[in-house]
């Protein structure tokens, strides 16, 4: 996170809750009503930071109803798409389809659509297509397993996928993309990459991404990190320079430690 002179985030932090298959529709919007309510407490914070949420498919539609007629500063997205546009492909969901209901970013290449679905960075750069298509900004996921990183190839191994994963994406459409470092063996796992080990990736893909779209693009690109992350430890993470905010899992489910997350600020002065 860098922080210019006169105070300003120079890329907004953006905290994202990745609801994964949890919260049915009606607990979803209990869950949003709830995240709003305790935000209001922290208006500061809440006014610094975008907040995202990635309900289940199924709960969108509630949550755009919310969002919309409470006026919440709450913007959500889903947390898969199809790489196609319409047509005969049961169980798929169109961008088109996600657009209209006003969601504004889409996962894409989450580890675990890749490892239980086998999605290939082919696939996933088909998605990215789709993505752009619908005007949705893509969140591409990517971040290696346990053996590479104790291979300590992790850098290489990251920047392949992202590589391999942005094959056709333009600069132009780049400027509108998220990316997110989410090593495999810190999800759900309890177990949290060190503020230098998020920061060292980070780095990494930012350079990469001036190395392929130039650099007034890849200082702009919001880089988050993800993997058992909670309000304990997000700030020291967010603190770092090229970390701009956090993909959060299993805490995004309780209103209240999420809504401290986003309450980073606080707890950098705090801590
Ligand atoms: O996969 C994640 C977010 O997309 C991280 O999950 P956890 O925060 O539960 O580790």
């Amino acid at each position: 996170m860098t922080i210019s002179q006169n105070g300003a985030f120079v890329r907004q932090p953006l905290i994202a809750g990745n609801w994964k298959m949890n919260m049915d529709h009606v607990q979803g919007i209990t869950l949003v009503q709830k995240l709003a309510w305790t935000l209001k407490d922290h208006e500061h914070d809440y006014d610094r930071a975008e907040v995202a949420v990635f309900p289940p498919f199924t709960d969108i539609r509630g949550v755009q109803t919310l969002t919309l007629g409470d006026k919440l500063d709450i913007v959500y997205g889903a947390q898969d798409l199809s790489a196609q546009d319409s047509g005969a492909y049961t169980g798929e969901i169109s961008g088109q389809f996600l657009k209209k209901l006003g969601c504004t970013y889409v996962l894409v290449g989450h580890s675990e659509r890749r490892e239980y679905h086998n999605e290939t960075n082919q696939v996933i750069a088909a998605k990215l297509a789709a993505a752009y298509r619908h005007e949705l900004t893509p969140m591409l996921c990517v971040g290696e397993g346990l053996e590479v990183r104790k291979a300590g190839e992790h850098v290489a191994f990251t920047l392949e996928q992202l590589a391999q994963s942005l094959e056709g994406v333009t600069a132009e459409q780049a400027a509108n993309l998220v990316i997110a470092y989410e090593p495999v063996w810190a999800i759900g796992t309890g177990e949290v990459a060190g503020p230098a080990d998020a920061q060292e990736m980070c780095a990494a893909i930012r350079g990469a991404l001036a190395e392929r779209f130039g650099a007034e693009i890849a200082e702009k690109t919001q880089l988050l990190y993800g993997g058992s992350v909670k309000a304990a430890n997000a700030a020291s993470i967010m603190r770092e320079r090229d970390v701009d905010g956090v993909l959060v899992g299993g805490a995004s489910l309780d209103a209240e430690e999420f809504a401290n997350i986003v309450r980073f600020e606080h707890h950098l002065v705090t801590d």
